[in-house]
């Protein structure tokens, strides 16, 4: 019942996926670890593969779905997730989808065609998959037109492919990177992150307890290597929770003051850096109001659409709305500006966003150049990056792009979409 209330609340109130369901599990204490696992798994693979599955069911609906149905929709694409992408048996699929419209009083009478719906799903499983091949099925259509300007069609489809693709485990350590990469039995990155060769439960891992390592994304891990944190400077980590570039400042020895609006996110930085054993100092404040002494390195990771990350989030390409991106692009601009105040002459500015979008990326940094005559670009060169100069655009910034980095198989492929630019503040 979980991944149905969580599938209603994602595709009907727009609500992040992982709030959604630790708000559930907290409202549903019965729900054992197994249950909550189960219904992370069914909620993830249905927005993964939403446009399959939607093609699926309405080629038994044919009269579409009906209205003021409760939750009949996200019973249905929970069923339907289940019978044509996990492996649960097809009876136990469609039992439980059947007692759930049941125990939904609106959904109730449509017991007998859920049960007709999902049973017929089941045996046109072999062509269902097959249409679903298509690799923009997946991707609502505002996105993929929106990557093909940006990237051509090719890339597009490229990226539309590898979000298919539930992401790797990545991993950045505070020293000994060979020693863990044996320990952990994982392959080291060009970039200097590791990859785990497959999904395990990270707490159950060596050398997590004792804080020798964080899970980052490879693509994530890359703008705090280009602020060159040195030991002892100050550097003011914007919008910093829950700190994976934090930890990677303050374990190159900087004094770091991570900031960030949100005290509940705040706190899981503060725990993470106890974990980690690094000295951080927190602050609870919109960026827009601080007011602190300029630092030698400022890192703006900003709010974004994080339309790079739907590999690990794909309720993002639902909850998302094309109109989202002009207002987190005008509140970037802002942030931006703000954060250039806050370097000391001669320091670095980095400013990243894990998105796919020009406007919240290449076009933010054009702007902010022609609005500050004294900031300059510093390139990104791409020896800083493990020598992924496909990375480096022709303006010296990073981009990264889901597909762009092969891996022995899909599964280890990829990487987030992020961007990064470097600027420096005349002397
Ligand atoms: C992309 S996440 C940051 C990820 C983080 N840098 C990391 O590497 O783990 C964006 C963060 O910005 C924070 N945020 C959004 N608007 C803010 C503002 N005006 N001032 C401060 N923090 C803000 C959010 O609470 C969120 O934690």
């Amino acid at each position: 019942m979980l991944a149905v209330e969580a599938l209603d609340a994602v595709l009907h109130q727009q609500a992040p996926l992982d709030e959604t369901l630790e708000r559930l599990a907290a409202r549903h204490p019965e729900a054992g670890p197994r249950d909550r696992a189960l219904a992370r798994a069914i909620a993830t693979v249905a927005l993964r593969r939403l446009g399959t599955i939607r093609l699926g069911l309405k080629r038994f609906l044919e009269r579409g779905l009906p209205r003021n149905a409760g939750g009949l929709e996200a019973i249905l694409l929970a069923g339907a997730a289940q019978l044509l992408f996990l492996d649960v048996p097809d009876h136990a699929a469609v039992d439980l989808a059947v007692r759930q419209t049941r125990a939904d009083r609106r959904a109730f009478p449509y017991a007998k065609l859920v049960n007709a719906v999902l049973r017929r799903l089941a045996v046109a499983r072999a062509d269902i998959l097959a249409a679903g091949e298509a690799p923009r099925v997946d991707t609502p259509d505002w996105l993929h037109r929106r990557w093909a300007a940006a990237y051509g069609e090719a890339i597009a489809d490229a990226i539309a492919t590898a979000n298919r693709q539930e992401a790797a485990v990545d991993i950045s350590v505070k020293e000994d990177l060979a020693g863990w990469a044996e320990r952990l039995g994982a392959h080291i990155l060009p970039t200097g992150s590791l990859r785990l060769p497959q999904r395990v439960p990270v707490p159950d891992l060596p050398g997590y307890a004792e804080g020798a390592w964080w899970v980052q994304d490879a693509a994530a891990a890359l703008p705090a290597r280009l602020v060159g944190p040195r030991a002892g400077e100050r550097i003011l980590d914007l919008c910093a929770a829950p700190g994976g570039k934090t930890a990677q400042l303050a374990a190159a020895g900087a004094s770091v003051i991570a900031v960030d609006r949100s005290p509940e996110r705040l706190e899981r930085l503060a725990e993470n850096m106890r974990r980690l054993s690094l000295a951080v100092e927190t602050l609870a404040a919109d960026v827009l109001e601080l007011d602190l002494p300029p630092a030698d390195a400022v890192l703006l990771d900003a709010p974004c659409s994080a339309t790079g990350t739907l590999r690990r989030r794909p309720d993002v390409a639902w909850t998302k709305r094309p109109q989202d991106i002009a207002s987190l692009a005008q509140l970037q601009t802002q942030l931006l500006d703000k954060a250039a105040g806050l370097v000391r002459p001669g320091g670095r500015l980095v400013y990243c966003t894990c998105s796919l979008e020009p406007e919240e990326g290449e076009q933010q940094i054009a702007t902010f150049l022609a609005r500050h005559g004294d900031f300059s670009r510093q390139p990104v060169t791409a020896d800083e990056i493990g020598g992924l100069s496909q990375f480096v655009t022709a303006d010296g910034d990073l981009r990264t792009l889901p597909h762009a980095l092969p891996g022995a198989e899909p599964r280890l492929s990829g990487l987030d979409g992020f961007f990064a630019a470097r600027l420096v503040r005349a002397s």
